[in-house]
């Protein structure tokens, strides 16, 4: 028997290359693409039993609350999840009336942006200094990337655990930003470039010596192995699931 999956944002650069992946997946059948302006109910799923979502930071929450009220799991990667949201998301889950459904909320589905978090988060405590530089496409409407926010959150608590003291940084004066964002102590910086689609690096200092870690997806498609297992575990899982190495036995 298949597994029914919606697409929510199924007109974007993401939603449409899943829609593609998910015909082309054995196992899987398409039955709804949603877009702006689609109400998200039983009526519009088409019966779907994992809905994906791939639209925007300022919907996404909505959405997944709609779509498990709706009786769907939900795959999401979409950006601009916060703790709080989070926390939602799971009393939602708790609630009797969604018993059984589940979520995972993956920042990065590609594989080499999933083994770059976790190869910096625990190179993390071996070095004094560490900062994380996205670079991505310039029609992408949040920054810093959720790639590069979930990277340094994993870098900074390994430093934390290890009882690092802050990174050495002597800037007295930075009137323009230069030193970029900083994410529980960890600067980030954001390129916006034509050209690109989505790159991160993360550089790691000490005395003497740097370790850099690079992720590169030259296309789309690099994302899609990784929807596609999410799609297969999420009915799987429990509760909200963070990250897509939970579903990779890394
Ligand atoms: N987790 C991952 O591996 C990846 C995550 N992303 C994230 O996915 C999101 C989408 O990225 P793109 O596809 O490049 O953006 P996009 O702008 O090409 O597509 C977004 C789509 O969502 C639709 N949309 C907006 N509001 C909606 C609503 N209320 N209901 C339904 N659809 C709605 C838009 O009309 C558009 O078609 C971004 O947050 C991006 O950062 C992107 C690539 C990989
Ligand atoms: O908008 C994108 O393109 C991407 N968004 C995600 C992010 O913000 O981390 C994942 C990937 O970097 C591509």
């Amino acid at each position: 028997m298949s597994i029914t999956v919606a697409v929510i944002g199924a007109a974007g650069r993401m939603g449409s290359t899943v829609c593609q992946a998910v015909e082309q997946a054995e196992g899987l059948e398409l039955v709804a693409r949603l877009d702006v302006g689609d109400t998200i109910d039983v009526e519009h799923l088409g019966g779907a039993q994992v809905a994906v979502d791939f639209t925007v930071p300022g919907v996404t929450e909505a959405n997944v609350h709609a779509l498990v009220d709706a009786g769907c799991d939900v795959v999401v990667g979409t950006t601009g999840w916060t703790e709080a949201a989070y926390e939602r998301v799971r009393e939602h889950l708790a609630r009797p009336e969604a018993a059984g459904r589940s979520v995972l909320i993956a920042p990065n589905f590609a594989l080499s942006a999933v083994l770059a978090m976790s190869l910096a988060a625990r190179a993390a405590r071996f070095f004094e200094s560490a900062e994380v530089i996205e670079l991505h496409h310039p029609d992408k409407v949040d920054a810093p990337s959720g790639t590069a926010v979930a990277t340094a959150r994993g870098i900074a608590a390994a430093r934390a655990q290890a009882g690092l003291a802050p990174v050495p940084d002597a800037t007295q004066t930075d009137l323009h930003g230069a030193r970029g964002a900083v994410i529980d102590g960890i600067h980030v910086h954001a390129v916006r470039l034509r050209g690109l689609t989505a790159h991160e690096e993360v550089v790691l200092g000490n005395p003497g010596e740097q370790l850099t870690i690079r992720t590169d997806s030259f296309d789309r498609s690099s994302f899609m192995p990784g929807v596609i297992l999410a799609v297969r575990q999420v009915g799987w899982l429990e509760g909200l699931t963070v990250g897509l190495d939970a579903v990779m036995e890394m």
